[in-house]
């Protein structure tokens, strides 16, 4: 199968075009970089820092290449990524994508594209921390409705969004398995509140230094508390699984996917 990686230079894409480039099930055929950048026409293996040629260029438009792939791998931003899903749609072209702070509308485009070409939306893609969703789940339903719940998310200090894709996935899958609705119990931030609210959320981000990816997930009870907590040392786990879910990816139908249908975590 033939890929093409969004942002070769940036955190994901340069770590995905390596481990792509050590697939033998997939070939990469381009990259898309901004325009205007000085290593648009180079070599993607030496754009993203590998220091050997790929043969594959990286170029600043997306309709100059989308017909020679499959799929596309972006892990770059919300409004790149809304540009991608536009050529992919044009191009009828599968999408993994792994771009976090999406706005409701933004996420609803890409629900509407889904019924026109296959995508596998992951805001993690860490095999490890979709095993810790199956954790939350098992947590929750014994002893969410008796304890306090917080989520402690830490990123580096680039990190454009906050709180993070995974902590909100994290909510959802706590809100689920309470029956509740996660708009209705999320708490951001506490300022000027003191006391808990009970049977709330609450949300805590922090941006500090290089901290790869950190979420810790406490549930709190009078006399002792559990919590549940993944690290992160690089962000090489989310890279191999935005490889995996294109390899997923290819020749499937029309439709949303999530990392657990590429994972098989049941
Ligand atoms: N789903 C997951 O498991 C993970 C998701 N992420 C998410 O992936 C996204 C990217 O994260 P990082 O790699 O850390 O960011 P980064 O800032 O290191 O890289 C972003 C890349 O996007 C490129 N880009 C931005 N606008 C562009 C445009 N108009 N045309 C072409 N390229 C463009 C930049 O040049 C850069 O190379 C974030 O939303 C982050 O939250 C990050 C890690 C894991
Ligand atoms: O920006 C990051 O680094 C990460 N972003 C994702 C998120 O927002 O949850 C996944 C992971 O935590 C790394």
């Amino acid at each position: 199968m033939n890929i093409i990686i969004a942002g070769p230079r940036g955190k994901m894409g340069s770590l995905i075009t390596k481990i792509a480039s050590n697939r033998t099930d997939m070939k990469i055929v381009a990259g898309i970089g901004p325009e205007g950048r000085d290593y648009i026409g180079q070599d993607i293996g030496i754009v993203s820092g590998m220091g050997r040629a790929l043969n594959a260029i990286v170029v600043d438009d997306i309709k100059t290449v989308i017909n020679e792939s499959d799929v596309i791998i972006d892990y770059t931003t919300t409004e790149f990524s809304m540009e991608i899903l536009e050529a992919a749609l044009r191009s009828k072209k599968a999408v993994v994508c792994g771009t976090t702070g999406f706005s409701e509308e933004e996420f609803n485009r890409i629900k509407d594209a889904s019924k026109q070409i296959p995508i596998v939306y992951a805001a993690n893609s860490s095999r490890v921390v979709n095993l810790m969703y199956k954790l939350l789940k098992i947590a929750a339903e014994a002893i969410g409705n008796v304890s306090d719940i917080e989520i402690i998310e830490m990123h580096d200090r680039y990190k454009k969004d906050a709180p993070s894709g995974t902590s909100k996935e994290m909510g959802q899958v706590i809100a689920e398995a309470l029956n509740k609705e996660l708009k209705d119990i999320a708490v951001f931030g506490r300022e000027g509140k003191g006391e808990r609210v009970p049977g709330s959320i609450g949300y805590h981000s922090i941006r500090s230094g290089d901290i790869s990816s950190s979420h810790t997930v406490m549930f709190g009870l009078m006399g002792e508390r559990l919590e549940i907590t993944h690290h992160a040392y690089n962000w090489e786990c989310f890279a191999q699984g935005a490889c995996e879910a294109a390899a997923f990816l290819y020749g499937k139908e029309p439709g949303l996917y999530t990392i657990k249908d590429v994972l098989k975590i049941e």
